[in-house]
C-alpha cells in the first residue's frame, strides 16, 4: 500500500520542519518527505491548506473495557480516537476488574489487536483492585507490556506504598501517572469551591485537595528518582509546584485537559452534568495559570482524560451525576480554538504537546514525522469552522459540555501504521 500526501504543511517538532512538502508512505513506513514527489500511489491525498503532523498521542483515556462496555469499548473508543486524530492512546486501569495483573494486560492487548483501529497501550494499576492496600505486580505487568502505572480515579493515599511503587516503576523504567486528590479534603464536593459554588448552592472541591498530593508526589519522586507525571492538572498552585520542581531539575511532567483550559466553573451555572468532572472546572484565574504553564512549557502534555459515561449516569441531579466527560473527538479543535487562535501556542507547539511530548513520556519511537518512521500521521484542516455535535461522535457516550460550541480545526485523515483509518473525515 502506497499513500502520497501532497502539498500539506508538515509540522515536525523533532526535526523542526515547518514547510509545504509531499510525504510518501510505503508499506507502513514514511519513505520520502520532499518538495515534490512524483511517485505513483494507491491513494493520493490532497493536503493543501492542511497540517500534516505526527499522529496524535493521548496518554490518558478511559476505554471502560472490561466491565463497563455500556459506556465504551476498546473498539468504540479507538474509533473515537481515530476521529479525533489520535493514532496511539493509553488506557487507564480503572475498569472492572481493575487492570492489576499481567493476564488482564494481555487481555487488553489481545482485544486491541483484534478490534482497535489505533494503537492501544495499557496502563497498570498501582495497587490491587485500586484498593490502596497492596501493590499490583508491577514487574509482571511490565513484562506483559504496560506503558505506565496509575491509580487514576483516585490517589494512593498511603504515601509509603506509593513510594514503594515508585521504586518498582524505576526498575522497569515506567512513568507514574498521578491522579492528585486527597480524599480527606474533598468533603463531598461536586464542583470547584468558590463564588460559583456558593451561587449555585453546591459543595465545592478546593484547590488544596489537588495541591497537597501534587506536592507530596513531587517530594516522593525526588526521593526515589521516579518519573512522575501529574494527570489533569487544574489549579494555579499545582502549576506553580510543577514549575518550581522543574526549575530544581526534577523529573516531573504534567498534562492539562482541553476542558480545563477551555471552560471555567461559570459553565456549571446551567446545572448541565456534562460540566462535572474530576478535577472540576476551575476559576478564570486558574485557567490563566494553566495557559501560562502551557506557554512556558511547565505543562508539556495535553491529554483528554476521555471519560465516557452513559446518559442515565448524567441525566440526574448534579450532585448524583458521574464525574467525567468524553474528550477524544474535541481535543484538537479545542486546542486550535483556545490555544493557537489565541496565540498561546504556535501550531508546532500544540502538536509537540499532543504527540511528541507524550511519546517522550512513554519512551516510544513515535511523535515525529520523518523518513524511516512508522507512518502514524494526522492531517488537519486548521481553518474549518463548525459546531460540535455530540450526535456525530463515534464514542458510545455523548457526555460532552461542548455540544453546540463553535470551534475551528477539523481532523481529515488519520493514518495508523500506514493504514488510513479516517478518510476525509469518515471512519473506514
Ligand atoms: N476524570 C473523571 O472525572 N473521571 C474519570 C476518573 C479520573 O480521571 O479520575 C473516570 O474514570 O470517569
Ligand atoms: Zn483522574
Ligand atoms: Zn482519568
Amino acid at each position: 500500500m502506497k499513500i502520497l500526501i501532497q502539498n500539506g504543511r508538515i509540522l515536525d517538532p523533532i526535526s523542526k520542519t515547518d514547510g509545504i512538502k509531499d510525504v510518501l508512505v510505503e508499506n507502513g513506513v514514511i519513505t520520502a518527505i520532499e518538495e515534490k514527489i512524483t511517485a505513483s500511489a494507491d491513494q493520493i491525498i490532497d493536503a493543501k491548506g492542511c497540517w500534516v503532523t505526527p499522529g496524535l498521542i493521548d496518554v490518558h483515556v478511559h476505554l471502560r473495557e472490561p466491565g463497563y462496555e455500556y459506556k465504551e469499548t476498546i473498539k468504540t473508543g479507538s474509533r473515537a480516537a481515530a476521529k479525533g486524530g489520535f493514532t496511539t492512546i493509553c488506557c487507564m486501569p480503572n475498569t472492572n476488574p481493575v487492570i492489576d495483573n499481567e493476564i488482564l494486560v494481555e487481555y487488553i492487548k489481545m482485544k486491541a489487536e483484534r478490534e482497535a483501529i489505533v494503537n492501544v497501550l495499557p496502563i497498570g494499576s498501582i495497587t490491587k483492585g485500586q484498593k490502596g492496600e497492596e501493590l499490583s505486580n508491577i514487574g509482571k505487568m511490565a513484562q506483559a507490556g504496560i506503558c505506565a502505572i496509575s491509580e487514576d480515579g483516585k490517589s494512593v493515599m498511603n504515601a509509603g506504598l506509593l513510594k514503594k511503587a515508585m521504586k518498582y516503576a524505576n526498575m522497569f523504567n515506567l512513568p507514574v501517572l498521578s491522579h492528585c486528590e486527597d480524599n480527606t479534603l474533598v468533603g463531598g464536593g461536586v464542583m470547584n469551591a468558590g463564588e460559583m459554588a456558593e451561587r449555585v448552592g453546591m459543595k465545592g472541591i478546593g484547590a488544596d485537595s489537588e495541591e497537597v498530593i501534587v506536592a507530596r508526589d513531587i517530594i516522593l519522586a525526588r526521593n526515589t528518582g521516579a518519573r512522575l507525571h501529574i494527570c489533569h492538572i487544574s489549579t494555579s498552585g499545582s502549576v506553580q509546584l510543577v514549575r518550581e520542581a522543574k526549575l530544581r531539575g526534577e523529573n516531573v511532567s504534567a498534562e492539562v485537559c482541553p476542558h480545563h483550559f477551555s471552560l471555567t466553573d461559570e459553565a456549571v451555572e446551567g446545572y448541565d452534568a456534562n460540566t462535572k468532572m474530576n478535577p472540576p472546572l476551575r476559576s478564570a484565574k486558574d485557567v490563566e495559570s494553566l495557559k501560562e504553564g502551557l506557554k512556558d512549557n511547565t505543562i508539556e502534555i495535553i491529554a483528554t482524560d476521555h471519560a465516557p459515561h452513559h446518559i442515565d449516569e448524567k441525566n440526574c441531579e448534579y450532585d448524583r451525576a458521574a464525574f467525567g466527560i468524553v474528550g477524544l473527538e474535541t481535543a484538537l479543535p479545542l486546542g486550535i480554538t483556545h490555544l493557537v487562535e489565541d496565540n498561546i501556542l504556535t501550531p508546532m507547539e500544540l502538536i509537540e504537546k499532543m504527540s511528541t511530548n507524550p511519546a517522550k513520556l512513554l519512551g516510544i519511537d513515535k511523535g515525529s514525522i520523518q523518513v524511516g518512521k512508522i507512518a502514524d500521521i494526522t492531517i488537519i484542516d486548521p481553518n474549518e469552522e463548525y459546531e460540535i455535535d455530540v450526535n456525530t461522535f463515534a464514542s458510545k457516550s455523548k457526555n460532552s459540555p461542548f455540544h453546540g460550541h463553535r470551534v475551528k480545526g477539523k481532523v481529515k485523515y488519520t493514518i495508523v501504521n500506514g493504514k488510513i483509518v479516517l478518510n476525509d473525515g469518515e471512519l473506514i
